[in-house]
């Protein structure tokens, strides 16, 4: 049997809780280190484990793999929820790549001021009902299938109710004009490997505070101001 992947990273969600949640929906047990000081961080980086010189990285079947959407992308094809053909495969990258331009508005919302925080949450809830929901909310309409592509679970379905409830953390009500993503999202929840990972005690992690923001800051000398959008 192969050994468990290693996920490398801070103990918070950042880049890699997309990651988490991938092998947690393929029912995939994983190993996590996290980095807590700066001399841990420049041991990966003298050691060569890291490509270039970033984390997430991820020690999967003998492989030190880095840049998140090529780990995701490997995860994915690795645990069939990739589609079953090229269109199928289209499809799921569109649709993440949707998700993600989304998550990448949330991504940066710890490290910034209090002030910023306010303006970026109206910005996101905004681009969330305008832009990204309406796309999934029409495509689940259209079909009348329970998952986004080929009436099968893949990566697309963990993706975009992690980005739900990632923007429902922003604004609780978030979903009220949407009563399809509504159903999709109990849906999704209820899969096994999903429920099991919402539940507490999971690998998944909570809202960033501040100490993980002073964490990620101290072992990245990530001294600069982040500015909202
Ligand atoms: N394109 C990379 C970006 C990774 C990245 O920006 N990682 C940050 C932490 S979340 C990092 O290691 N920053 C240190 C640096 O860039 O020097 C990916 O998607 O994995």
């Amino acid at each position: 049997m192969s050994a468990k992947p290693k996920l490398y990273y801070f103990d918070g969600r950042g880049k890699m809780e997309s990651i988490r949640w991938l092998l947690a929906a393929a029912g995939v047990e994983f190993e996590e280190e996290f980095l807590e000081t700066r001399d841990q961080y420049e041991k990966l980086l003298q050691g060569g484990s890291l490509l270039f010189q970033q984390v997430p990285m991820v020690e999967i079947d003998g492989m030190k793999m880095v840049q998140t959407r090529a780990i995701l992308s490997y995860i994915a094809a690795k645990y069939n929820l990739y589609g079953k053909d090229l269109k199928e495969r289209a499809l799921i990258d569109m649709y993440v790549e949707g998700t993600n331009d989304l998550m990448g508005f949330i991504l940066m919302f710890p490290f910034l001021s209090a002030e910023d925080k306010e303006k970026q949450r109206a910005f996101i809830v905004q681009k969330a009902t305008s832009r990204y929901f309406p796309v999934y909310e029409k495509v689940l309409k259209d079909h009348g299938q329970d998952f986004l592509v080929g009436n099968n679970f893949s990566w697309a379905d963990v993706h975009l109710l992690e980005a739900i409830l990632m923007v429902e953390e922003k604004k609780s009500d978030v979903l009220s004009g949407f009563p399809q993503l509504q159903a999709f999202k109990a849906r999704i929840s209820s899969i096994p490997a999903i429920k099991k990972f919402l539940q507490p005690g999971s690998q998944r992690k909570p809202v960033p505070d501040d100490k993980y923001v002073e964490t990620v800051r101290r072992v990245l000398r990530m001294y600069y101001d982040v500015k909202a959008n």
